[in-house]
């Protein structure tokens, strides 16, 4: 495609100077540039892409995208923010794909995967190839591959798309973080229903505070009602139990479907009750209701399979595929993941990091604990300070025992990290533990442990790995639990 032409798609004020090439790929890494490439200059929080554009050039771009006039021997297009204009343009130059599938974004502070992957799975069940973006990975059709972030970066986002309508998907869910929202990563993508989950204290470090953290979720909802097109009516899909909802019922223009436990919603659960291997409630929907059992655990998780039935509703899939969906609804890798080695405790390893999830997940796990609960929790290097107090009054509130540990200092000393925790609880000695070495703090939970306790292991959930310094080490809480195990025995 011709820089010109890719360019006329660019709405707003840019500049360009120079020829007209043949751009052939798009990239943003000067590392992985190939001849004929239109180069992104992106401003980082660690390193600004346009330090990179001579490099860029060295290896072959044809042109480069930059917020500032740059001296290289190549077309420069100069834009007043490069992240923006490479939604728009990776969109374009892969032929606009999400116009081709059928979009379900879904935002929030918890649940997001969850939520997510329950959409994929009642898809499935309806007989669509799907495709979905999350924290957890890529999935086309039955492929996996890995994912950087939770919501990828256009260039990655639009790359996916178009593989997915190459490969046949025509249904794809996807996670779309904060973060994704603010810096404009999803411009150009076009969803028939978006999904709220719910708000709470998170990612205060990038977003500063509550209200522009909110205001970053609800640009999903504002950009629903971007490209009307009445063979697509899109919908909103709002927690009604959540008073944020009613602030993004007036961000956008598009027909809007609650759900809820405790208040009167479209889509709505009653008589929930625990079973011996889950969970059973009443699917109440404007189409009838039926009776759901499921494998998963948690009032939580009720709220993300009301959420995934209310967008498959608003997509057109039938009551009876939703529930017949959810009856086989399997949980998500280290979400509320249960390590059995044959002991006569429970050991559970979820994802949990934020104070109210691990509020959830406390709760939850005291509804079947006989004895004691021990949790075992740390907080992230390098992210939300102001989340550390919290999540150590909320262990200490609701575990007998709470060990706090290390989860990803990244360059921060973890044994700051678990001060600004214990800062939370100066005044609870004794209903705590630090040790700072999280394959100890492990062990020591599982060694204290006795018949009918629950050990929560939370924090890090699928993850595999623990960032410590500059260094990525290798670390699965599932397997130092289920090595602590046989250590008893
Ligand atoms: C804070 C933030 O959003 N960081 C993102 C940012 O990283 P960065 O600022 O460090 O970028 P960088 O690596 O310094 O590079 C800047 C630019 O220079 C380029 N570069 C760099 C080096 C070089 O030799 N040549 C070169 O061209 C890079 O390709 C990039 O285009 O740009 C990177 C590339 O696009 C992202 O991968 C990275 O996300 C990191 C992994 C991250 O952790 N982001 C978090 C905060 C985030 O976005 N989280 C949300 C989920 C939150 C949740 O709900 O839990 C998410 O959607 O993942
Ligand atoms: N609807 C919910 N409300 C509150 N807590 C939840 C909810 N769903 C899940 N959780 C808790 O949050 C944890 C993370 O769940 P999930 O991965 O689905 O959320 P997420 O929004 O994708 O998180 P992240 O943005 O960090 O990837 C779970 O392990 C569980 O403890």
């Amino acid at each position: 495609m011709k820089l010109q032409t890719l360019l006329s798609r660019l709405p707003g004020f840019w500049v360009h100077r120079g020829g007209n090439p043949d751009i052939v790929a798009l990239e943003m890494d000067s590392r992985h540039v190939t001849p004929g490439s239109l180069f992104f200059c992106l401003k980082g929080f660690t390193v600004d892409g346009h330090d990179f554009a001579e490099q860029a050039v060295a290896r072959g771009a044809a042109a480069v995208v930059a917020e500032r006039p740059l001296a290289v021997d190549a077309p420069l297009v100069l834009v007043p923010d490069s992240r923006r204009a490479m939604a728009i343009l990776a969109d374009a130059f892969y032929g606009h794909p999400t116009h081709r599938l059928h979009l379900i974004g879904v935002t929030g502070t918890n649940g997001k995967t969850t939520t997510t992957h329950i959409i994929d799975q009642i898809a499935r069940k309806a007989g669509k190839k799907t495709g979905l973006i999350g924290t957890v990975g890529i999935k086309i059709g039955a492929r996996s591959y890995p994912a950087a972030n939770t919501t990828p970066e256009s260039l990655v986002l639009q790359r996916t798309f178009k593989q997915m309508i190459d490969e046949g998907v025509e249904f794809a869910a996807m996670e779309v973080s904060s973060h994704a929202l603010h810096q404009g990563r999803v411009h150009g993508c076009d969803y028939d229903v978006a999904v709220f989950t719910n708000l709470t204290q998170d990612h205060l470090d990038y977003h500063g505070t509550m209200d522009e953290y909110r205001n970053a979720k609800g640009l999903l909802f504002a950009q629903l009602g971007n490209r009307y097109d009445e063979r697509r009516p899109k919908f909103a899909v709002l927690n009604h139990d959540d008073p944020v909802s009613q602030y993004y019922k007036h961000m956008t223009a598009a027909p809007i479907i609650t759900y809820g436990i405790r208040t009167k919603s479209d889509v709505m659960a009653e008589e929930i009750a625990m079973t011996p291997s889950g969970m059973a409630f009443r699917l109440c929907t404007p189409h009838g209701s039926a009776v759901v059992e499921t494998k998963l655990v948690g009032l939580f998780n009720v709220y993300n399979m009301l959420a995934a039935a209310a967008a498959c509703l608003a997509s057109g899939f039938s009551l009876e595929t939703i529930a017949a969906a959810l009856r086989d609804v399997e949980p998500v890798s280290g979400r509320f993941e249960t390590v059995d080695e044959g002991q006569n405790f429970t050991i559970i390893v979820d994802y949990a990091h934020t104070p109210d999830s691990l509020e959830n997940a406390l709760k939850t796990v005291r509804q079947f604990a006989k004895r004691n609960v021990y949790v075992v929790i740390g907080c992230g290097g390098d992210r939300d300070r102001t989340k550390r107090p919290l999540m150590a009054q909320v262990a200490v509130r609701h575990a007998d025992v709470a060990v706090f540990t290390s989860d990803n200092p990244r360059s921060e000393d973890p044994q700051q990290i678990l001060r600004d925790m214990e800062a939370g609880v100066s005044d609870q000695d004794g209903r705590y533990v630090t040790i700072p070495d999280r394959e100890e703090a492990i062990r020591y939970a599982i060694r204290q442990a006795q018949e009918g306790d629950v050990v929560l292991i939370a924090g890090k959930g699928h993850e595999t790995y623990q960032i410590i310094g500059g260094n990525v080490i290798e670390f699965d809480d599932r397997a130092v639990a289920r090595a602590a195990v046989r250590e008893r025995t």
